[in-house]
C-alpha cells in the first residue's frame, strides 16, 4: 500500500527545528517526488507557545503537550530537535514503541543511549536516523554505516565542533576576543543555547563516540 501523506511530529522549534520546518516547506516538491507523497508537519511541540517564532507556523499546530505527538496515531515520523537526555530518551522510546519512525539531531542522547534506541527501533521495525547529530552537512554517518561498511577504517580524525572551530579561527585571523566571538557563534546558531558542552569539549567527545561506534564498533560512553 502506498502512503498518501507522511505526517511529521516535530519536537522542538528552536535553531534546528525552525530549519526543519522551512526545509520541509521549501522542498515540498522535491520531497513529494522522492518520497512519493507529500510530507507535512502535523504538530510541533515547544516549551513556550507564546514565544515569537522566526518561521510562520499555524497556531493550531503548536502545542506544549508532548503526548499530542507521541500518542497521535496519525503521526508517522517524530523528528526530535529539542535536546535533553534522560527525559528525551523516555519520549523517543515511547514514540518507537508506538510504531513511529524517529529522526533526531541529538548527539548527547545518541552518544549515551544510541545503542539502546537503535535496538528498540529494530525490534519495533522502525527507522531511527540521526545523521544531523554529527557533521550533518557532510554527511558522514550514513557513509560509514552503508558506503564504507565493507572497508577497514584505520583512523578517525576530524573537526567535529563548529563553535570552537569558528572561535579559534576568528581569534587567530582577526585577533577578536573569546567572549566577543562566542557571542557571534551563538547569534549564528553554531553554539548551542547553553554553549558549555561546545567550549568544554563534551560536544566533540560525544560526536566522536557516535563516529567510533560506527567505524570500530566501540561502545564509548
Ligand atoms: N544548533 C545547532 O547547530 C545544532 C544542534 N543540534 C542538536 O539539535 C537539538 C536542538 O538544538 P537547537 O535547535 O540548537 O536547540 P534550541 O535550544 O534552539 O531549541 C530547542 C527547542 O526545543 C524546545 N524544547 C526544549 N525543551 C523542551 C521540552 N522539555 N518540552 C517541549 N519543548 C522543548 C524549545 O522550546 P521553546 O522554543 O518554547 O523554548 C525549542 O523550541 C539539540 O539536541 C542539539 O544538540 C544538532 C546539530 C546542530
Ligand atoms: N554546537 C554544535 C552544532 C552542531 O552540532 C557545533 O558547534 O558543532
Amino acid at each position: 500500500m502506498t502512503a498518501k501523506e507522511v505526517r511529521v511530529g516535530l519536537l522542538g522549534l528552536g535553531t534546528v527545528g525552525t530549519g526543519v520546518v522551512s526545509i520541509i516547506r521549501r522542498h515540498q516538491d522535491e520531497l513529494r517526488h522522492q518520497v512519493g507523497c507529500p510530507v507535512t508537519v502535523k504538530k510541533v511541540v515547544v516549551r513556550d507557545k507564546a514565544k515569537p517564532r522566526p518561521v510562520e507556523i499555524e497556531e493550531s499546530l503548536v502545542t506544549d503537550q508532548i503526548e499530542d505527538v507521541l500518542f497521535d496515531q496519525d503521526i508517522d515520523i517524530v523528528i526530535e530537535v529539542m535536546g535533553g537526555v534522560e527525559t528525551t530518551r523516555d519520549h523517543l522510546l515511547t514514540a518507537l514503541r508506538n510504531g513511529k519512525h524517529v529522526v533526531t539531531a541529538n548527539k548527547d542522547l545518541m552518544a549515551l543511549y544510541g545503542a539502546e534506541l537503535l535496538q528498540v527501533a529494530s525490534e519495533q521495525n522502525c527507522d531511527l536516523f540521526y545523521e544531523a547529530s554529527v557533521a550533518g552537512g557532510i554527511p558522514i554517518l550514513r557513509s560509514l554505516s552503508d558506503g564504507l561498511s565493507a572497508d577497514r577504517i584505520t583512523k578517525m580524525m576530524g573537526i567535529v565542533n563548529g563553535t570552537t572551530n569558528y572561535i579559534l579561527t576568528k581569534m587567530t585571523q582577526n585577533g577578536s576576543s573569546y567572549e566577543e566571538v562566542l557571542k557571534v557563534a551563538q547569534e549564528l546558531g553554531f553554539a548551542e543555547s547553553d554553549p558549555t558542552a561546545d567550549v568544554e569539549g563534551l560536544d566533540a567527545a560525544r560526536k566522536m563516540a557516535i563516529l567510533l561506534r560506527l567505524a570500530f564498533r566501540w561502545m564509548l560512553v
